[in-house]
């Protein structure tokens, strides 16, 4: 069970934060309708049998009190109605509202920055961990903390008034309920365990390899990889289906062993109270009652069955949230660096998630609050790498890293299904339509979108399609100057540009650096040119860095791309 409390626990905390006397009543609630469910059969019982023996004498029949059993009756009735509808609305109203704030929890914990980049690179993960596991915890309270909790709640009560009939009947019977009726469910939910994690696999894979097959139809077709790809989706159905074929049948099973239990349970509790009723212990009436209470407290139980399935899920939902809840809120903010300094890097070294090799070593580079720098080197030798320690996207594990507020300019323009505008206040939500105007025409951009029907109300396809790439970029560009921020960081700012546009968009960007520092990643001469000083970085080191003027510059400019 050790493993059960270990990734259950943070979650389990995390539901009592968010609303715990919500989960309590309904909890409360559900008990309440089971254990008037249990009443109210057994009264019942009770009830037809002793007016029937009332009726066998006609001095009894003119005594007996049916009124007192039959307002009982109705009123067990109404409170059990009452308590189902009022349950179903605090448990499902506690649950969804605990799931809501869970998903924003996570989304924003995978909005920081170090998550955001990790899962740039896997974004299925992303979609898997707010859906299908988000959605997977929910049967953690509905389907067995509450069912398990109400269950041995039957069951004590029930015990408890059998035991008033006879002790060892009550305790016997106790011991035997609780013993089948939970350790069933926990035998199964150890047998399915693995198969419903491999079921989530398995439904992970299928929509993952669906969604590369539609998405990238094209290249799949022209590699010839089309049917390959086919293939891969059909061994992850039947890779789900085998799964899904072992969880039935362990259904199966738990389903026909509470059926035995369940019937030697109500063979033993016949026998006991046929045999209480012969030596005159308890009446006939009394033994309906407890015939009828020991049939219904086995009920709670098999409503165990599904949370028993489901549990393998859950504990794999509960295993990949859990690590993100602990560390949702624990970035620190980087370092001041001295006054007059953008920033101020010595002795880092650093290292992508799950890599052994550092990225970036020896890094020891300041820049000086306005300078420019141009940080050059060849492919994967660290340039984005050194942008994302400066953003505090890549953490440092060596070294000291102080810098100012920085914006980041990725090599890739990000933008979304949404229109102009939303794409934009993105940058800075307090942005008025004054700002948005400027920041466009600062871009460039202003023109285009005011030719467009809807201007800025513009909606954007998926990744901002309907824009061109110059367009994309001056958008980025626009989103950037809504930054007010001191450090700009921009990584190969006008890649895939024209020459023309490029130029442009360059000196739309030095004349709006104005004051600010900058440090740009870069290929290509033509962006390093508006530097004050070139860094050159081989394998993660920094080799050389230069300054205007310098033939080392010169030198430096000279091994780059031109225009
Ligand atoms: N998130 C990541 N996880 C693991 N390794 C990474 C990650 N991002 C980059 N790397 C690796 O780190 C090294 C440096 O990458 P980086 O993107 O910093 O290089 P770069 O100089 O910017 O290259 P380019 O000019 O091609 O953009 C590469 O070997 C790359 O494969």
């Amino acid at each position: 069970m050790s493993f059960f409390a270990a990734d259950i626990r943070p979650i389990l905390r995390h539901f009592l934060a968010e609303r715990r006397r919500a989960l309590l009543l309904g909890a409360m609630l559900s008990a309440a309708t089971v254990t008037a469910g249990i009443a109210l059969l057994g009264l019942s019982g009770w009830f037809i049998t002793a007016t029937s023996l009332a009726g066998l004498s006609a001095a009894a029949a003119m005594t007996f009190d049916v009124f007192a059993p039959a307002a009982g009756i109705r009123l067990l009735a109404i409170v059990r109605t009452a308590a189902r509808y009022g349950e179903r609305l605090a448990t499902h109203d506690a649950t969804l509202g605990v799931i809501a704030a869970l998903r924003e929890r996570l989304f924003r914990g995978f909005a920081e920055p170090r998550a955001a980049r990790a899962l740039l690179h896997r974004p299925a993960r992303l979609l898997f961990r707010l859906t299908a596991d988000i959605d997977a915890l929910d049967s953690l309270y509905l389907r067995i903390l509450v069912p398990a909790a109400v269950a041995i709640g039957a069951a004590l009560a029930a015990s408890v008034l059998l035991g008033l009939m006879h002790p060892l009947f009550g305790l016997c019977f106790g011991l035997f309920l609780a013993g089948a009726g939970l350790g069933l469910p926990l035998i199964a939910g150890r047998a399915a365990r693995r198969h419903a994690g491999r079921r989530a696999h398995g439904i992970e894979a299928l929509r993952s390899r669906t969604i590369d097959l539609i998405a990238g139809q094209t290249d799949l077709l022209m590699a010839g990889r089309l049917e390959a790809q086919r293939g891969a989706i059909a061994a992850a159905d039947s890779y789900a289906v085998r799964a899904d074929d072992r969880l039935n049948r362990i259904e199966t099973g738990l389903t026909f062993s509470f059926g035995i239990v369940s019937t030697l349970l109500l063979t033993g509790s016949l026998l006991a109270v046929a045999a209480l009723a012969e030596t005159k212990t308890i009446t006939a009436p009394v033994a309906a009652l407890g015939l009828l209470v020991a049939f219904t407290a086995v009920e709670p139980f098999a409503a165990l069955r599904r949370g028993a399935l489901e549990l393998g899920r859950t504990m794999l939902a509960a295993k990949r949230i859990a690590p993100r809840l602990a560390v949702a809120d624990v970035t620190e903010p980087l370092a001041t660096p001295l006054p007059g300094y953008a920033f101020s890097l010595a002795g880092v070294a650093a290292f992508h998630e799950n890599s052994a090799v550092p990225v970036l070593q020896g890094i020891d580079l300041v820049l000086k609050q306005g300078d420019r720098l141009a940080v050059i080197g060849g492919s994967g030798a660290g340039k984005s790498s050194l942008l994302a320690l400066l953003s505090h996207e890549l953490p440092a594990r060596t070294g000291y890293v102080a810098a100012m507020t920085a914006t980041l300019l990725t090599q890739r323009t990000e933008l979304f299904e949404d229109s102009l505008r939303g794409n934009l206040v993105l940058a800075n939500p307090d942005a008025t339509e004054a700002d948005l105007r400027e920041a466009l025409a600062a871009a460039g951009l202003l023109a285009d979108v005011e030719a467009m029907p809807r201007g800025l109300d513009t909606p954007l396809g998926e990744g901002g399609l309907g824009l061109s790439g110059g367009q994309s970029r001056r958008l980025a560009l626009a989103r950037l100057f809504l930054r007010d921020t001191p450090l700009w960081l921009l990584d190969e700012p006008t890649e895939g540009l024209d020459g023309a546009t490029a130029r442009d968009v360059l000196f739309r960007l030095s004349t709006m650096a104005r004051g600010r520092s900058l440090v740009i990643a870069t290929h290509i001469r033509r962006e390093a040119a508006i530097a004050d000083r070139i860094a050159i970085i081989e394998g993660g080191r920094i080799s050389e860095v230069s300054c205007r003027g310098e033939a080392a510059f010169e030198r430096a400019l000279g091994r780059l791309r031109p225009d």
